[in-house]
């Protein structure tokens, strides 16, 4: 059943995905066609019947995914069957794209599916390497059978041209456009073959980008048309068992729109981008029977149409709540289309796929990717900056300056059937000067919130920089600590018998400086992340003064209204401005925290130093003690050794040292002493070889005892 869907998608949707299914080829045909999907009449669903009629034979080996399968319907924004027209696709797809891109969005178009499954059909149109003799006619016009692209390119310039023939508004409108091509994982430029290998950037502002692409500036879609054309040449196109001309790589026109426009003292300057992406298809190798350079191109295609599915994959879960890497940078493809991706702009997804029952397998597999990326989740905006107006009313002034056009042209023209109207019809002139009134007490507001938010904007950079000294200061005040500790503790290490509990004491401030060189880092972080964000709200900020001193030029003449994206400046700078705050509490009290550990580790080291000092003295003290001990020790050694040696003469020299010990023993006091002394197999060496000395020297002892006792009598 033929779609014939007429509503363009709705333009307020971010992502939407699209199928088309193209009718069957010749060579499908000549395999015995069967058709293996139905499209429903109101052109939102596809149900695909998963198993081969009998009697039909497939070219791949067909295995169903259940013993039993049943049909499988998938639901999209638009699904059109192989009877759509190119313009119909551009009614239902392209236009409310071109509608957006001009609106200041930024927007992507991607033609996705297998190989041969009418990708650069939908784009381009017919192929412009086989038609290149009928390129004049495609010159001269848009035909029946022109693409998407070209399609858009028209409107674009239509409606460009339509404003600027508009009376009253002043519009200043350039286009340029680039093309590239993703092969074998390299970005060529299609407009520059020698251009190889080029590097892919991501600015804040303008998104992304590639670097030294050339950019070529077009006044007339057919101007636009020729460089199309010349990149769709330059791209590599070679033949495979799909498809005869099969698209290499990954085919990328961007289109680049800047209009200025100036209404009633309002200069409004729009940029946006327009990706128009045309991927090389997804195929088996067995299919296509690639080989060699085929082969190569094949598993660099297959790579990069899997990182996108992988990227889709994770966008996907991050939508279900899951916190999850997106891997953009995987490959060169998804880098590039990273805004489209899950990022500011507008995308269609178109995937493309064949009615035929010989690719079963690789339709439902389209649908299914397909079916993936209707979850993703863009954030669109108008790429906008507006001067000479500021505050939250913009939108409202130009509703109420449009009422008052429509008011004075009502004045002016006699409609038939009305009564006519002239300026001195004074109910209209009241309601003129009411709306005139309204607008520049609007504009007065405007200027009221550009000057607050500006003087906001002013004591946070202060605040900032505060922030950044005392940080700095603090930092090198930790640092300084860190490397006192560091230095005494050097000093304990070389320092002669450190007892354990005490170094185990000093170890302790050095890890508690650790922990404050960490949290200064983790502070460095986070001051650098607010330094950052101040670096990138200055633009904004810096356009202020410059609105203001406009503004206040013309504030008579109702200049300073407001845009919608101004207002939604002011409000994020709010929000900045309070997140930075809090943001400076937090950090305060972090530092405050700080403060205070930072005291307690110098508490800390000084009892250690005291404990160290203490333990130092004592050392000493008992050096001393020893000192003295030894010496007193080896007097009565020395004293007692005598007196052996007068009672032995006749001892023998190796005797000495067993002297020397005995005498100790003989002395009680010592007797401990010289148990811990001398090992039980000495002395019972002693023994054997001094059977007698003991006897003696007790018998000394009686001898001494006797003569002191007859000196006493
Ligand atoms: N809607 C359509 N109406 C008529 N012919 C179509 C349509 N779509 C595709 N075709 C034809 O199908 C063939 C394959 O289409 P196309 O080259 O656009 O496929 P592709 O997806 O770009 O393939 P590849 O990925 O290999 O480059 C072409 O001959 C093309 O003219």
């Amino acid at each position: 059943m033929a779609t014939r869907l007429h509503v363009p998608l709705p333009e307020e949707v971010n992502v939407s995905v699209v199928v088309r299914v193209r009718p069957p080829l010749e060579r499908e045909k000549q395999l015995g066609y069967s058709k293996c999907l139905s499209v429903d009449s109101l052109g939102h669903s596809l149900t695909v019947f998963q198993m081969p009629p009998p009697g039909i034979s497939t070219d791949i080996p067909f295995k169903p995914s259940s013993p039993q399968p049943t049909p499988r319907t998938f639901t999209f924004d638009y699904v059109a069957d192989e009877s759509v027209t190119q313009e119909e696709m551009f009614t239902a797809v392209g236009k409310p794209m071109a509608h957006a891109c001009l609106q200041g969005y930024h927007c992507c178009l991607i033609a996705y599916g297998q190989t041969g499954a009418g990708k650069t059909y939908t784009m381009e149109g017919p192929s412009l390497h086989t038609s290149f003799n009928d390129l004049d006619s495609i010159d001269s016009g848009i035909t029946e059978k022109s693409g998407l692209i070209p399609r858009i390119l028209e409107t674009i310039f239509l409606i460009l041209a339509a404003e600027k023939a508009q009376s009253g508004v002043d519009v200043e409108f350039s286009v340029r456009c680039s093309s590239l091509q993703i092969y074998n994982e390299q970005v060529e430029d299609l407009l520059c073959p020698n251009s190889t290998n080029l590097t892919i950037h991501e600015d804040a502002k303008i998104g992304m980008y590639v670097e030294g692409l050339q950019e070529i500036e077009v006044q007339t879609p057919e101007a636009t048309y020729e460089v199309l054309k010349r990149g769709s040449l330059n791209r590599h196109v070679g033949a495979t068992a799909m498809n005869a001309e099969s698209s290499r790589s990954h085919g990328v026109f961007i289109l680049s729109v800047e209009s200025q426009r100036q209404d009633l003292g309002i200069l409004n300057r729009r940029v946006s981008r327009f990706y128009l992406v045309d991927l090389a298809g997804s195929e088996r190798q067995k299919q296509t029977e690639a080989v060699g350079l085929r082969l190569r191109e094949s598993g660099s295609i297959n790579r990069s149409l899997s990182a996108l599915g992988n990227v889709i994959k994770a966008l996907l879960e991050t939508t279900e709540g899951k916190i999850r890497h997106i891997p953009y940078r995987d490959s060169k493809l998804t880098y590039l289309l990273k805004d489209a991706l899950g990022g500011n702009s507008r995308c269609t997804l178109i995937a493309n796929v064949s009615p035929s029952i010989i690719n079963l397998e690789e339709t439902i597999c389209t649908l299914k990717f397909a079916q993936r990326a209707k979850y993703i989740r863009n954030v669109a905006m108008i790429n906008e900056d507006t001067l000479g107006n500021s505050s939250a009313s913009a939108e409202e002034v130009k509703r109420l300056r449009l009422e008052i056009a429509a008011l004075r042209a009502r004045i002016n023209s006699t409609l038939p059937g009305e009564q006519s109207m002239s300026w001195n019809d004074h109910s209209s002139n009241n309601q003129i000067r009411r709306l005139e009134y309204i607008i520049s007490q609007s504009s007065k507001q405007a200027l009221a919130g550009e000057r607050k938010t500006a003087q906001e904007m002013h004591a946070l950079s202060k605040k900032i920089d505060a922030l950044k000294s005392l940080y700095l200061r603090v930092d090198r005040a930790l640092q300084a600590l860190d490397g006192g500790i560091s230095q005494k503790e050097r000093k304990r290490e070389t320092s002669s018998s450190p007892a354990p509990s005490h170094s185990q004491k000093i170890y302790l401030p050095q890890g508690a400086g650790a922990t404050l060189d960490r949290r200064t880092a983790s502070r460095n972080v986070q001051f650098n992340d607010l330094t950052d964000e101040a670096q990138l709200s200055r633009p904004d900020f810096k356009r202020n003064p410059e609105t203001s001193s406009k503004t206040d030029q013309h504030d008579h003449q109702m200049q300073d209204n407001t845009s919608a994206p101004l207002k939604t400046q002011i409000v994020h700078l709010k929000t900045m401005n309070k997140s930075l705050k809090q943001e400076l509490e937090t950090i305060t009290k972090e530092k405050k925290s700080m403060l205070a550990e930072f005291a307690e580790v110098k508490r800390d080291r000084d009892q250690s130093k005291k404990r160290l000092a203490s333990l130092e003295d004592q050392i000493s003290q008992l050096q001393d003690t020893i000192q003295k001990l030894k010496k007193r020790s080896d007097k009565r050694i020395l004293s007692d050794q005598v007196i052996v040696d007068d009672d032995d003469d006749d001892d023998d020299d190796d005797d000495d040292d067993d002297n020397k010990m005995l005498v100790n023993f003989q002395r009680k006091k010592h007797l401990n002493a010289f148990k811990s002394f001398i090992s039980r197999p000495r002395l019972v060496e002693i023994r054997r070889r001094r059977p007698n000395l003991l006897c003696r020297l007790f018998r000394r002892k009686k001898r001494r005892s006797n003569l002191e006792l007859m000196e006493e009598a």
